[in-house]
């Protein structure tokens, strides 16, 4: 499960490098910033211009009003030095760069008087005013004595409009940086730190630390988009664990169930091999006598035949058969045969008890013993050690003609591997050994 989750700070960008959130932020804040002071700059300039035109103006319709009276005056007195004073004083006056006095007398040409302020000549957008000069020598006479022009001081103009320029475009571009600086510090303090913070915690997020909640870092706690954040974060955390938990305790129970059903399917298997063991066993063996059946004996028979060619070992089979025992059953009854043929079965079992020697039932009173490794004398003392083995039991048999007990006629055949190449060849020995045990008389052994 920890490989569902990816460390944060091993995340890269998916393009280009790393570029902070709150870089951009003051980037965009000073090209807004720079293009607002020039617009401003331009319209304050605009502004400050207009301004001065109209102080100027003030200005100079001040000088005017002063002097335009007492000037009329010495002109009609012909006071030329009054006149020569005060034209100076006003070429001089602050606003002024140019003072034109137009002076008009009847029956002579009209005398102008000029003054600069400056050698040469400025022209420009500073106000110019034209004023009639008129003189009242009495009451009621109104008498044109010349035409007075002042025109406003243009380097004066532009001197106080770069002044104002000047402190216009230090206030602004002070304020953009003071904006920018301030929108840069508050984004940092209020977003930057904070989603650094998310990021650093959603990275140490692990199935083992989702019940630690993020904890964003903040002096007063407000309901903003942060922390809206903050809550989603944690909910999900929250989420995940209980998923966790729920599929911890899934597993568990289906690991138990598992077991539980491993169990159960040994246990079954260990039944179904028991059952199978004993239908195997049931299949193989005689029901009556619990010695090898036919059937059981048919599939050794083979493989001992062929393992004594292969190894070229002796192989000997001993056929038996019960004597008179149609009589003995008419004598005794058939449970009673039963009982005795269990118990030659039971001497037989104790007499070829040896590994590989292997005693099975044909069928009624006939019985077969397969013996690996023994010639026909072994077997000749073999088959005289179960008929002596069955007259130690002593079991009555009344009507038998040979004996007061049951006996046994055994027929004993070798293998012969120059003449045999399967095992009925040999059983047919055997059983023509029987045949001739039973002419002999009976209760005794033929090779
Ligand atoms: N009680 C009992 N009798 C069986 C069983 N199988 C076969 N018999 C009897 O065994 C008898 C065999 O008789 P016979 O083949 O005539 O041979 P015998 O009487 O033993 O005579 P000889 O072999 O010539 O000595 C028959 O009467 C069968 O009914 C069995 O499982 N139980």
């Amino acid at each position: 499960m920890t490989g569902n989750f990816r460390a944060v700070s091993s995340a890269q960008p998916r393009t280009g490098a790393f570029s902070s959130l709150g870089r951009r932020l003051v980037l965009a804040t000073l090209l807004f910033s720079l293009v607002f002071t020039l617009a401003m700059v331009t319209w304050r300039t605009w502004l400050a211009w207009e301004n001065n035109l109209a102080e100027m103006n003030s200005e100079l319709v001040l000088i005017d009003q002063v002097f335009q009276n007492t000037l009329a005056h010495a002109i009609w007195e012909m006071d030329r030095e009054s006149l020569d004073q005060q034209i100076a004083s006003v070429a001089t006056a602050a606003p002024v760069g140019r003072v034109v006095l137009n002076i008009v007398r009847p029956g002579q040409p009209p005398e102008i008087i000029e003054l600069n302020r400056y050698t040469v000549e400025s022209s420009g957008a500073a106000p110019v005013l034209h004023r009639q000069l008129v003189a009242q020598p009495y009451a009621g006479a109104h008498e044109k004595v010349g035409e007075l022009t002042i025109e406003g001081d243009n380097r004066l103009l532009w001197e106080r409009l770069w002044d104002e320029a000047r402190s216009i475009v230090i206030t602004q571009v002070i304020q953009s940086l003071l904006l920018a600086g301030l929108v840069m510090t508050m984004f940092n303090r209020l977003v930057t730190v904070h989603v650094v913070h998310i990021a650093r915690h959603l990275g140490e997020v692990a199935p083992q630390t989702l019940k630690r909640h993020l904890r964003l870092q903040r002096a007063v706690h407000r309901q903003d988009e942060l922390s809206l954040l903050e809550c989603q974060v944690n909910e999900l955390q929250d989420n995940l664990h209980a998923h966790l938990e729920r599929q911890r305790s899934d597993e568990l129970a289906l690991a138990a169930s598992r077991d539980q059903l491993a169990q159960l399917v040994e246990a079954r298997t260990a039944e179904l091999k028991a059952a199978n063991q004993a239908l195997e066993a049931l299949s193989r063996h005689d029901a009556l006598t619990g010695l090898a059946n036919r059937r059981y004996f048919d599939e050794l028979k083979e493989v001992e035949f062929r393992r004594a060619i292969r190894h070229k070992t002796p192989l000997a089979v001993l056929m038996c058969d019960v004597d008179f025992f149609k009589i003995y059953n008419d004598t005794y009854g058939h449970m009673q045969g039963d009982q005795c043929l269990k118990q030659i079965a039971e001497t037989l079992r104790s007499v070829f008890g040896r590994s590989g020697e292997l005693a099975a039932r044909l069928g009624g009173e006939e019985f077969v013993v397969v013996l690996p490794n023994v010639d026909a004398r072994q077997a000749s003392e073999a088959a005289h050690r179960l008929r002596a083995s069955l007259a130690e039991r002593e079991l009555p048999h009344s009507g038998s003609s040979v004996s007061r007990f049951v006996t046994l006629s055994i027929g004993i055949a070798e293998l012969d591997p120059e003449s045999m190449d399967h095992f009925d060849q040999l059983l047919q020995r055997a059983d023509q050994a029987l045949y001739r045990a039973k002419h002999q008389g009976r209760d005794c052994v033929a090779l």
